[in-house]
């Protein structure tokens, strides 16, 4: 295993701009793998990939048509260099030396399911892929110790995915709980455009924690701590919190049978990533929400504010104060959130 160099990019002419925020004075080399890179998130999460200054090698994977996504991707004029894999037998050339995998492989919902109503399937494509990361991805980092690339799991449903990729890297003896995230960014995305929306003010500046879980009702979005401050009644809170609950299905419902939501997807895992990867250069303040093993609540899984840093979760942060109908939608959300982590375990230990 090669330790890889930290290239200065002092020389380019935009350099100050990759540089900007952060600790170190060099932006490292860093490789991102896409795992179903092919499909309807798949694509355009490439494509925003490919432009983030950030990464230095974008490897895509996919069962199938990984090649044309690759080479058409390949031809943007941005850092980082872009390599196709394509079947099982490429999986491990995909992963190597990765130090953050984005997981869109699986089957999208359609109207009238529930996000659990792609367990059946989307379970077993994830424990599969997760097994290849723990056995391809551990890998002498810059800070020359064997770690274990991080886990973006987007794939549904996420309340529990996470848990069953948790087992497996458990089982494989790679598991550490500070690498693996729930993706739940879209309902931050969501949340905060509904909200600038309502308060009529500048979408650029709402921000909105979003807590619970990645399905209906276990996505909590605290909208009394949303900034800037509006003064919206009650009925117009319940409103927005639907709405962000619901999301997902308006978007379902929209496509009539053609799948999920994908652009924004693509656009709320791009944010993730980024995130992720300016946590690991070593750059401050680095706050999402993410659904990860947490002890916030009695619950072991939980999406919440989580500072990011080298060595991905530096802090779960605390919910914070919850107005009344938050409480309530709190204690309303943890049997379902329970009990999908509780099935994503036992399926992983089968
Ligand atoms: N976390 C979220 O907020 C969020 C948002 C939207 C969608 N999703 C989920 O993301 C998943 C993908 O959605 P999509 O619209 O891109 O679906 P899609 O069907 O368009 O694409 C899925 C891709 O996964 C590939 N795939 C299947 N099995 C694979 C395997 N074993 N290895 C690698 N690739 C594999 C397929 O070939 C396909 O290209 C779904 O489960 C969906 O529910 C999650
Ligand atoms: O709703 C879905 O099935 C996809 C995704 O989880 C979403 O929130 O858009």
């Amino acid at each position: 295993m090669m330790l890889r160099s930290i290239k200065s990019l002092a020389t380019s002419p935009s350099s100050h701009i990759l540089r900007r925020g952060y600790a170190s004075e060099a932006v490292p080399d860093r490789k991102v793998a896409v795992l179903g890179a092919a499909g309807g998130i798949g694509q355009p999460l490439a494509l925003l990939m490919k432009l983030n200054p950030l990464v230095s090698s974008l490897a895509l994977y996919d069962i199938a048509n990984t090649p044309g996504v690759a080479a058409d991707v390949s031809h943007i004029n941005t850092r980082s260099v872009v390599s196709g894999y394509s079947g099982e037998a490429e999986l491990g050339k995909a992963l190597e030396g990765a130090d953050v995998v984005i997981i869109p492989a699986g089957v999208p919902r359609k109207p009238g399911m529930t996000r659990d109503d792609l367990f059946n399937i989307n379970a077993g494509i994830v424990k599969g892929l997760c097994q290849a990361i723990a056995k391809y991805c551990p890998h002498v980092s810059i800070e020359i110790l064997l770690k274990q690339a991080l886990v973006n799991m987007i794939s549904n449903p996420v309340n529990s995915t996470v848990p069953i990729a948790a087992e497996v890297f458990k089982k494989a003896g790679t598991y550490d709980p500070k690498r693996l995230f729930g993706v739940t960014t879209l309902d931050v995305v969501r949340a905060k455009t509904f909200y600038a929306g309502k308060a009529k003010v500048p979408v650029a500046e709402v921000n909105v924690p979003v807590v619970g879980g990645h399905a209906g009702i276990t996505i909590l979005p605290l909208f009394s701590q949303a900034t800037p401050k509006a003064n919206l009644s009650d009925a117009e809170i319940t409103a927005l919190t639907k709405r962000t609950q619901d999301g997902g299905t308006e978007v379902v419902e929209a496509k009539a049978g053609k799948g999920s939501a994908t652009l924004s997807m693509a656009y709320a895992g791009a944010i993730f990533a980024d995130a992720c990867l300016k946590g690991l250069n070593g750059a401050p303040d680095v706050v999402e929400c993410s659904y990860v093993q947490s002890t916030i609540t009695e619950l072991p899984f939980f999406a919440s504010k989580v500072r990011l840093g080298k060595n991905g979760v530096e802090e779960v942060l605390g919910l914070g104060p919850l107005s009344d109908y938050e409480k309530e939608g709190l204690e309303k959300l943890k049997p379902e959130l329970q009990s999908s982590i509780e099935k994503g375990i036992k399926f992983a230990n089968q």
